[in-house]
Parts: C-alpha cells; structure tokens; sequence
C-alpha cells in the first residue's frame, strides 16, 4: 500500500462561525505530502476549527485550501473526502454496533455499497481493523464488543482505527489521544505515524501535549486566538 499523500496549501483563510467568532484570522500554510504536522494552542485558539476547514466540515468565509493542488469547495468535495481520515474530538461513534462496525465504517466510502449494506467487507479488510487495533493496544477479544460497553480512552482508540482503516492520503486528528494515559498515547501516535509512513499520508494532529507533539510531528505549528505564531520545522518527510 503506497500513495501519495495530500500535500496541504491554506493561503489567508478566516473562519467565521454562525454566531460571528472568528475562530480562524488570515491563517496561511504549507504542507508537503507526507509530512506530520501537530497543532498546539490554548483551548478556543482555533485548532479543530482549523482541522473542521481542511476536512471540509466549516468552509473559509475568506482565503482557500488547496488539497493535492484541487481547490476545497462543496463541489469538489465528495471527490476528497474518501481520501480524507479523520479523528473527531467527540469520537462520533456508533454506540450501538460493535467495534468491528465501527472500524469499517471508516472504510465504507471506498467499497461498493452492496457490500456495505449486506454488511460483507473483503477478509483483508476485517483483518486490517483487527491489525490496526493490536496496533493501538486493542486484542481480537474487542472486536465483537458493543461500543457503549468500552471506556472513552479505549473507544477513542477504536475512532483512530477508523481513521485509519480506509488507506487515506490525509490523516486529520483532532486531540486524538486526549482520554489515554501517557504510555497509551505515545502508542497510539506512534501507530498513526507508522501507518502514515507505511501509506504516505499526510497527518494534521491537534495536540496539548508538547513532549508528546515533539516526538510525533516533523513541524509543530502553535495557535493563538485564531492566528498562527510559530511554525516549527521544516515541510516534508526531509525533516524527519
Ligand atoms: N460551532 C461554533 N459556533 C460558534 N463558535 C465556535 C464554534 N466552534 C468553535 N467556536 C469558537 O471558535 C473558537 C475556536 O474554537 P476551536 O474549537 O477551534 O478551538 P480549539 O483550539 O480546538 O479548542 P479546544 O482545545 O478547547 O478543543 C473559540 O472561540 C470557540 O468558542
């Protein structure tokens, strides 16, 4: 498994939200393909509304994002978005299906949808999820489980599978490690960059973790009141 990853190219964009806040002022980057960049800030500086605008969830009311060179609007977007995996700080699981469930789900929009609605994905595929969750400390025996019957640090851990489980090209993590014990996230980040670098992809993650951000990321970008004001590194995997 071997493809490119999604180079990043966010030039002035501001983010308005509904009710006025400008959660993002003027923000500019550049991202190489490949690359793994952390997102640090204070709470409320603008790190998931930045992940939400690269990930197509909030648009730019000014600026734009390019994504492998195609320009992010509504239009173009159902063409990115199975390239794109992303970990939401809210988890956003299925409670009520299994974790196996759960993990395809992430895989769903690059299969044909007989298989998906008959609920019968490729063996490679089922074995992949168990892969990915060994990777992230989670035995076979989680498989089966229902969701709602897991701890949040476990179930943030079956969300990065998900992510993950799909080959993507962009990997955006929002504070993908915030509900698990030290050793348990560098695990966990670990596994997310073992994976991008066996697929190319690039990884966006938002990280409160400094020492954590350090070992994981190439680049470090800090956030401040919607502004960005350092980037650390250097783009693409040469900073390694
Ligand atoms: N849906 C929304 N409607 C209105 N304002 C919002 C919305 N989402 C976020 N904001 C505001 O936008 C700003 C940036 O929020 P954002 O969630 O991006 O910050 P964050 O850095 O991810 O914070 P945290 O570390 O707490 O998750 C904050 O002032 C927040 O109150």
């Amino acid at each position: 498994m071997s493809r490119a990853g999604l180079s990043i190219s966010v030039a002035a964009m501001t983010l308005r939200h509904a009710n006025g806040t400008v959660a993002l002022d003027r923000v500019s980057l550049e991202l190489g393909e490949g690359s793994i960049c952390a997102i640090m800030g204070a709470s409320g500086s603008g790190k998931s509304s930045l992940l939400a605008a690269i990930g197509g969830r909030a648009m730019a009311c000014q600026g734009r994002i390019l994504l492998g060179g195609t320009l992010l609007l509504p239009q173009t977007l159902p063409g990115l978005r199975p390239m794109i995996g992303q970990v939401y700080q809210d988890h956003r699981l299925v409670r009520q299906s299994s974790v196996l469930a759960n993990v395809l789900a992430g895989a769903a929009a690059t299969l044909p949808l007989w298989r998906v609605l008959t609920d019968r994905y490729p063996t490679d595929l089922v074995e992949r999820a168990g892969y990915l969750l060994d990777l992230l400390g989670l035995d076979e025996s989680f498989l089966s489980r229902r969701l709602d019957s897991l701890s949040g640090g476990q179930a943030q851990r079956v969300g990065i599978a998900r992510a993950l489980i799909g080959g993507p090209r962009l990997i955006l993590a929002d504070e993908p490690v915030a509900s698990l014990d030290p050793p348990t996230a560098l695990r966990a980040l670990r596994a997310i960059s073992s994976v991008a670098r066996e697929t190319g992809a690039t990884v966006v993650c938002a990280l409160h973790q400094p020492d954590l951000a350090a070992s994981f990321a190439q680049r470090i970008i800090h956030l401040q009141k919607g502004r960005i004001v350092s980037a650390d590194g250097s783009v693409g995997r040469d900073a390694a």
